[in-house]
């Protein structure tokens, strides 16, 4: 039996489109053993009444892939997963997915892969490495493809309180992704390098006031806020309620903030939210520093 946590996961953070990610101190669990049956599939939590319970569940074709790939058929398995990842919102729940059946059946073979190969795999599945890096190595971490390979840097966790407040509707990153330009003029592609170079350096000198200008974006946030009912209004009010920086997580709806006390921040989004009739779910959390790949649980930490 297999026992393994995943962490939620911010990508993005406002202007690292599809290079930087973020995990966070809630989790989701997948849990794999032996059935009698050829394959049983529970499911507790957030998207459970929708979530495929056969062959099309994303956790059981990542455990397939890390089968396929050492030559073997997955047989009379049991997955248990629990969900506290919001289903669809932009915290990384096909993330979380993908990098839990991954290591779980990694875990399950004895570890037959690399760290580096899940992540290619993870990455494969989910078509870009920003929010499955963080899941599976913990931490903020920038990643990349290098022609076929993909690269990763895993930067220091800043010590920072976060705030997400996560909309009471979905939004699937294939629609919002669906809506994203071909093309940007020159001008606001020189800004968003601009910005990201400040969010890097903010994390890595510890300089979070900065993240004020290091997590304005340019590429994707000006066309998914059409999306999401009062976004720039409630950016302005986290902001004045002392927020660092201000994003979308992930592709939306939830907004995510950094502050040094969380919790004026917190009731300022909500309250913005709610004066454009949009119902928001605020967490209190931390920045994660460990991974799916660290949170591998052994016999006597809990049960399936
Ligand atoms: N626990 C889960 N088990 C199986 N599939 C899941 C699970 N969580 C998410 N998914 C899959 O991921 C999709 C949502 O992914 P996506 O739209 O990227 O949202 P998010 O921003 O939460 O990652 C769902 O439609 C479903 O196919
Ligand atoms: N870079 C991607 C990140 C999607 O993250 P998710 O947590 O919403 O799946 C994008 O912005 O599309």
């Amino acid at each position: 039996m297999v026992r393994v946590l995943i962490p939620a996961t911010s990508a993005n953070l406002g202007p690292g489109f599809d290079a930087v990610g973020m995990a966070l101190s809630f989790y989701n669990e997948v849990c794999l053993k032996p059935s009698p049956k050829e394959l049983e599939i529970d499911v507790w939590g957030d998207g459970s009444e929708i979530i495929p319970k056969d062959r099309n569940n994303l956790v059981y074709i990542a455990v397939t892939k890390v089968f396929e790939s050492l030559g073997k058929i997955p047989r009379n398995l049991k997955l248990s997963l629990k969900n506290r990842v919001p289903f669809a919102r932009g915290l990384g729940s096909s993330a979380a997915a993908i990098v839990g059946g991954l290591v779980a059946a990694n875990a399950y073979l004895g570890n037959p892969l690399p760290t580096d190969e899940l992540l290619r795999l993870a990455t494969e599945l989910e078509g870009h490495p920003d929010n499955v890096a963080p899941a599976l190595l913990g931490g903020v971490v920038v990643s990349g493809f290098d022609r076929d390979k993909v690269k990763y840097l895993k930067l220091p966790v800043p010590e920072v309180e976060v705030v997400v407040a996560i909309p009471k509707f979905q939004l699937k990153t294939v629609d919002s992704r669906q809506i994203l330009p071909v093309e940007i003029p020159f001008s606001q592609a020189v800004l968003n390098v601009n910005r990201v170079s400040f969010l890097i350096a903010a994390f890595c000198l510890k300089k979070y006031e900065y993240l004020q200008i290091g997590m304005e974006d340019y590429l994707h946030q000006p066309y998914r806020s059409q999306l999401i009912p009062g976004f720039y209004q409630v950016m302005e009010e986290a902001k004045k309620a002392g927020a660092y920086g201000v994003a979308l997580s992930g592709s939306g709806p939830t907004v995510i903030a950094f502050a040094r006390e969380s919790e004026a921040v917190g009731r300022a989004i909500r309250e913005a939210f709610l004066n454009f009739n949009v119902e928001a779910e605020i967490i209190y959390t931390r920045p994660e520093n460990r991974g799916a790949i660290d949170l591998i649980m052994h016999k006597g930490e809990g049960d399936c």
